[in-house]
Order: structure tokens, then sequence, then C-alpha cells
């Protein structure tokens, strides 16, 4: 994998001050996906780790469609006290992209579900990969994790890594995402 490592920063936010450092990913067809990762200082031997998919509109927007931008928040607390790291994965609607995600979304407006929705675009409903978890770990020096996650898919992806703990991740359902939340049980396998 072609990577370009930024230096460390210091990224002073409302949960505590955090380092951070960027991963430029180089594609092959010229094209680049800027990862990140936060964490604190010093980083534990057994780090907590959040895996976070970017979601604009959960994480930026305060979208209430999906639980991401609490789910970061939440991390970003747990982290702050307990040591670790959040890597943040430029891997926008599953992977299918912004654009793809906002016909989802129009999709989701006509009655189709979140995994329903994905298919009906042609796509599966998770097209994700997690290969720049491995390299930015190793760039840390990071053998074994506490992975913060209720995506059973997520862990069995991240199959070269040494996850000796799933930590929940616990946020409150609302009226918008309460549907969203369902179906990311029943039929993506979730453990709420
Ligand atoms: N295609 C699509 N992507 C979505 C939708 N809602 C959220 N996302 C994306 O889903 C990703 C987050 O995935 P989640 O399934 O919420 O959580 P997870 O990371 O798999 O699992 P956890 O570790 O338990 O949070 C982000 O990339 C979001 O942009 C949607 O309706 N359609
Ligand atoms: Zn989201």
């Amino acid at each position: 994998m072609n990577v370009e490592i930024s230096e460390v920063a210091n990224l002073p936010t409302k949960f505590g001050d955090f380092k951070i450092q960027a991963f430029k990913e180089l594609l092959s067809n010229g094209c680049f996906k800027e990862h990140l990762a936060i964490f604190t200082d010093p980083i534990p031997e057994t780090p907590v780790v959040r895996v976070h998919s970017e979601c604009l509109t959960g994480d930026a927007l305060g979208s209430r469609k999906c639980d991401c931008g609490e789910q970061l928040e939440f991390a970003l607390h747990m982290i702050q006290s307990q040591g670790g790291m959040v890597i943040y994965l430029r891997q926008e609607g599953r992977n299918i992209g912004l654009l793809n995600k906002v016909n989802a979304y129009a999709l989701q407006d006509r009655g189709l579900d979140t995994v329903a929705a994905n298919h009906q675009l042609g796509f599966s409903a998770d097209e994700r990969t997690y290969e720049m978890v491995e390299t930015i770990l190793a760039h840390f020096e990071i053998e074994k994790i506490r992975l913060l996650t209720n995506n059973p898919k997520k862990i069995e992806s991240l199959e070269g890594i040494e996850i000796v703990e799933r930590l929940p991740i616990i946020v409150e359902a609302n009226p918008h995402n309460i549907t969203y939340l369902q179906t990311k049980k029943e039929k993506m396998g979730h453990l709420f």
C-alpha cells in the first residue's frame, strides 16, 4: 500500500487534548483518500480503538438519520479517559460515496430501508474495507486492541489484528434513526 504520512500535530478538542496524524492512501488510478488517526499521548499498550467510517451528514451536520455523530462523540470521550485512538476512515456511506448515499437517502424517503436502498443502487449493503487499519496500527507499533464496535462484520474484517476485547458503543435512539438501527440489527447483525 502506497501511503504518505504527515507529521504529528496537537488537536485540542471539547473532549480534551489529542494528537492527530494524517495518512494519505495513494490509489492506483491516481486518486487518493486521506485518513486520520486521532490519539492520546501516551497510547496505552492495549489501547481502546474506534474504527470510524466517515459520515459527513452525521459527523459534521448533526443528522439524526443515523447514529454516527453520537458514536464518534462517545468514542472520543471514552478514548480521552482511557487512552487510545480513533481511526477515521474516509469511506463515506459505507464506501459508496456521498452522492450515492444521498441517492440512498432519497430511496429511504420513499420507504426502502438502508440495506434495500444500497441494493437498489447496485451496491452491496456494505462496501467498506479495512486494510488501512492494519497500516495505521503497524505505524504506531500497536499489536493488540480493545475495539469499540457493535458490528461483528468489522471484527471479522480486522482478522490480521488481535482484538482482545470488544467494547460496545452505546448511543440513544431517536424517532428518525430507530428504523435504521433496527435494520442494522436485523439485516447486518449488529449487536445492540
Ligand atoms: N449507504 C449508506 N451508508 C450509510 C447510511 N447511514 C450511514 N451510513 C454510513 O455508514 C457508515 C457507518 O456505519 P454504521 O453501520 O453506522 O456503523 P459501523 O461502523 O458498521 O458499526 P459500529 O462500529 O458498531 O458503529 C458511515 O460511513 C456512514 O456514512 C445509509 O443509510 N446508507
Ligand atoms: Zn451516519
